[in-house]
């Protein structure tokens, strides 16, 4: 049979639903009576929300239940004023993102066209930023094609404080993709309005902390899913990548006139695949053609922030993260190069 000792173990396990103390610690508990199994309780919670009233119920109930209970019932009342003064007030809300006084910088990163390397850029130039001491954030936004976790040789999964999401820290970088949410590499189908109300957990319910830069990676190309993005996204400055090739620039064009049209001020271009160096003979090769980063930067009249050669990352002892260019990579070089562009355009 259930004792009064019993249902306060229960008690300190459930938490007040504002407060975020636990029913011993605010002296929820006003009356109780324990009759052959029969337990009554008056509780007492911060707020007098009915949602949560029924919530902490069902809560209680099912946890009084599996120590013995027969039947419970609790009727709630409101702690006071002063109470909860005593207890040191309502938790201030965590900032978000989108708080107003919020400094973070947005930085979406977009291409005209799949497989192009704007998640490389988007992994690389996040790492450029924090080698500059800034504190930095990637949102792999690309919903339906979301490599990041893998480029950076993530296994872990976000866990979860106080009912906000906490990113994964990967090298001094915190890191949210969809793909941390989706079961096994299954596609993923949402649309329209279920995407917008993802899109604002990312930035609401995801405990980013004090950050310098939030980099987006967003979905490519220009149709519906991308425009989504965009729109739904908050002020922000994009960077647009493309290949050399002269036609790439064209539609590469079409990814900073969304940007325009969605009010997103342009930060420049990145050339990516510019050119080949060897690394025997120190020979360079324009494989993928010449020109298209410059006709892209005047298109849109911004500039070319840089041009990366290419070459994949150097692979690392003792960490796995093949799609990052560490230190001791001449290309880390460049993107660091670019990363401080970007600050000085931000400042
Ligand atoms: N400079 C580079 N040198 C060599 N390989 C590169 C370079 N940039 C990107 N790649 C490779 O090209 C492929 C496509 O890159 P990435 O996934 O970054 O492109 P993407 O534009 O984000 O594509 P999608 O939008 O379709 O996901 C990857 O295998 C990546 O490792």
């Amino acid at each position: 049979m259930i004792n009064h000792q019993q249902v306060l173990d229960v008690l300190k396990t459930v938490q007040d639903p504002f407060l975020h103390k636990n029913l011993l610690e605010t002296h929820a508990l006003k009356e109780i009576t324990i009759e052959e199994g029969h337990v009554q309780l008056m509780i007492a919670l911060s707020r007098p929300d009915r949602v949560k009233q029924m919530q902490t119920q069902v809560e209680i109930s099912a946890k009084l239940k599996e120590q013995g209970a027969e039947a419970v019932r609790i009727r709630f009342t409101v702690l006071s004023k002063e109470e909860i003064q005593r207890l040191g007030g309502f938790p201030e809300k965590m900032p978000t993102l989108l708080s107003p006084n919020a400094k973070t910088e947005f930085i979406a990163v977009a291409s005209g066209k799949g497989g192009v390397g704007k998640s490389t850029v988007s992994v690389n130039l996040a790492f450029g930023l924090a080698r500059q001491g800034k504190k930095v954030g990637l949102l792999d936004a690309d919903i339906y094609g979301f490599s990041v976790p893998d480029m950076m040789g993530i296994e872990n999964r976000p866990s979860v404080k106080n009912e906000r999401i906490l990113p994964v820290e990967r090298f001094g970088v915190k890191v949210i993709s969809m793909g941390f949410f989706v079961k096994d590499n299954s596609p993923v189908i949402w649309r329209g309005p279920m995407l917008g109300k993802m899109l604002n957990n990312f930035f609401n319910d995801v405990y980013w902390g004090d950050l310098d830069y939030l980099v987006l990676d967003l979905p490519p190309g220009t149709g519906d899913v991308a425009m989504d993005i965009h729109s739904k996204l908050p002020h922000s400055k994009e960077i647009i990548v493309t290949t050399p090739h002269p036609t790439a620039a064209f539609v590469a064009a079409r990814a900073g006139a969304m940007a325009i049209h969605t009010q997103h001020e342009i930060l420049g271009v990145i050339e990516n695949m510019a050119y080949y160096k060897s690394r025997k003979t120190g020979e360079v090769e324009y494989v993928f053609g010449k020109g298209g980063g410059d006709k892209l930067s005047g298109l849109l009249h911004t500039d070319v922030l840089g041009r990366i050669p290419l070459a994949q990352p150097q692979p690392q002892k003792d960490v796995f993260a093949p799609g990052v260019y560490f230190n001791d990579d001449p290309i880390a070089l460049v993107y660091n190069d670019i990363a401080q562009k970007v600050i000085e355009k931000c400042e």
